[in-house]
């Protein structure tokens, strides 16, 4: 569905060159689930402007939904969806007229228009939003009409960028429910950005993680996770004398009386530290174990934290 090889942007500011993206090779099945992570500043929305047309590629190919972004647009652009962050329903139509006119505007007759506003309308739950004005409705409820209008013209693939962000903790669980459910009832490719790791690591099958403007880890969460970060076992001692005994005795790093360690499985290698610390004479008041997160495969590869910059956990 999505085939980029050597995908590379550059800015021009000034006398400078920024490399938004540099060499992005890129392959998606059809069918997928892509979550695509990075910091601010990273090249996720250059590489989606790139990907959806908006954006020609300094060098570099890609080929979206069958077509070559820079010799088909217009055939990319029929074929796949963008849901951006702005919102993008006017204000003067009511909600079903807003789906149906933009339908007319992809080709659809009256008639076709109105049957997919209305199955679209059914599937994200607008069905008693339809004959209210688009500014009326809450940020969730607004965001699913954006996903809506995305999808009016049956596009095999659409991209969203930060479908979730700016949502209360409820609104954004029920916008996944719908990109959940979305999937199953047309099998549409969803290729999107978060900021929110533990969405990503829930809901897609794939990871895709950019820094730099480039690539540098594409898996399953779990076994980016697994390869790359790690299990952690935390445990605190009676003094920091001994927490520094107990950090260097597992090769581990210690704050106050607390110590960390990184380990490959750590349920399995807890009962034999705890045994070697008490064969030292260390007293373990508290010993806990913890599986990674995004945020640790991160921080192995880059030295840094994903959550460093302005970005919810
Ligand atoms: N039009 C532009 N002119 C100059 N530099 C740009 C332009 N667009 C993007 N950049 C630069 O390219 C780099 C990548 O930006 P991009 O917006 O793709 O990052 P991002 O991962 O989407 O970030 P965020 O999560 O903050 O939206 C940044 O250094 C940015 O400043």
């Amino acid at each position: 569905m999505i085939h980029a090889r050597g995908l590379t942007r550059e800015f021009k500011v000034k006398k400078e060159t920024v490399t938004a993206v540099h060499g992005i090779d890129l392959d998606v099945e059809a069918g997928r689930l892509v979550a695509f992570l990075g910091p601010n500043g990273a090249g996720k929305s250059t590489t989606l402007r790139m990907l959806t047309t908006l954006l020609p590629p300094t060098s570099g190919t890609a080929t979206v939904a069958g077509h070559d972004v820079g010799q088909n647009p217009a055939g990319v652009r029929a074929r796949i969806g963008y849901v951006g962050q702005k919102n993008s329903a006017g204000e003067n139509f009511l909600v079903r007229d807003e789906l149906i006119t933009q339908g007319r505007c992809y080709g659809l007759s009256t008639r076709d228009a109105a049957a997919r506003a209305d199955e679209l309308l059914d599937l994200l739950d607008l069905v008693p939003l339809a004959r209210r004005k688009p500014g009326t409705l809450s940020g969730g409820q607004r965001r699913r009409l954006d996903i809506a209008l995305g999808l009016i013209h049956r596009p095999d693939l659409l991209f969203l960028d930060e479908p979730s962000t700016g949502l209360d903790p409820k609104s954004r669980a029920d916008i996944w429910q719908h990109i959940l459910r979305l999937r199953e009832t047309f099998g549409t490719t969803l290729f999107l950005t978060t900021h929110y790791l533990e969405e990503a690591d829930n809901m897609a099958e794939r990871v895709v993680i950019i820094d730099g403007g480039k690539i540098i880890a594409d898996g399953t969460a779990e076994r980016l996770k697994n390869d790359l970060a790690g299990d952690h076992i935390t445990i605190t001692t009676s003094t920091e004398q001994e927490a520094a005994t107990a950090a260097r005795i597992g090769n581990g790093t210690a704050t106050g009386t607390t110590v960390r360690l990184q380990v490959p499985n750590a349920a399995a290698a807890l009962p034999d530290y705890l045994r070697t610390l008490d064969g030292s004479g260390i007293r373990v008041t508290t010993a806990e174990t913890a599986r990674p997160t995004l945020d640790d495969v991160f921080l192995a590869l880059t030295g840094r934290s994903l959550t460093d910059d302005d970005i919810p956990a």
